[in-house]
């Protein structure tokens, strides 16, 4: 059964990128993947200084409501580099906490869906019509999980 989440407290809500775990990626610490993502729009900008002060606030939320203040400036190749830089912060996010890959890993081979009602390109938007690059990464990073616990029993502990 295909499984969705959007909200933090609601069930699979530790798939959100408001979750509350922390990443350290690029040489540095963040408080959520969300963080990490809103913060990358402004990368070699005029607006490089929003970055540290992205980092700095302390709810994912205000670091979404920064990141998407159209008074700033969002580096020109945002839209063809936003999927990897999602796909890094949602792959260590998962690696670091293991506690939530497991919750990842006993999906089994379940569809996961960001239920968004808003956005049809990390979510699958108000009519589930949308592309859902977000559950998609969640599911790539889900078999590279288990490619890695299948190296690591194999390979290191055989
Ligand atoms: N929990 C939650 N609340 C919201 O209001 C959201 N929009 C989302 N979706 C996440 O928003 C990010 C995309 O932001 P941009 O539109 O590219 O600025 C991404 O992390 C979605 O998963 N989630």
């Amino acid at each position: 059964m295909t499984i969705y989440f959007y909200k933090v407290p609601d069930p699979y809500g530790c798939f959100s990128n408001f979750s509350p775990h922390s990443i350290h990626l690029n040489g540095r610490d963040w408080p959520t993947v969300e963080h990490y993502y809103q913060a990358h729009k402004f990368v070699g900008t005029r607006d490089e200084g929003l970055i540290e002060k992205i980092r700095g606030v302390k709810t994912p939320e205000e670091a979404a409501a920064l990141g998407r203040d159209r008074g700033y400036e969002v580096r020109s190749d945002w839209e063809g580099v936003k999927r990897e830089i999602m796909y890094e912060a949602v792959l260590t996010k998962f690696l670091t906490h293991r506690d939530i890959q497991k919750v990842l890993l006993e999906t089994g081979d379940e569809a996961i869906v960001e239920d968004s009602p808003t956005d049809y390109y990390w979510g699958c938007g108000a009519e589930k019509t949308g592309a859902n690059h977000l559950g998609k990464i969640l599911m790539e990073v889900r078999s590279q999980l288990r490619d890695r616990a299948v190296f690591t029993e194999t390979i290191v502990g055989g």
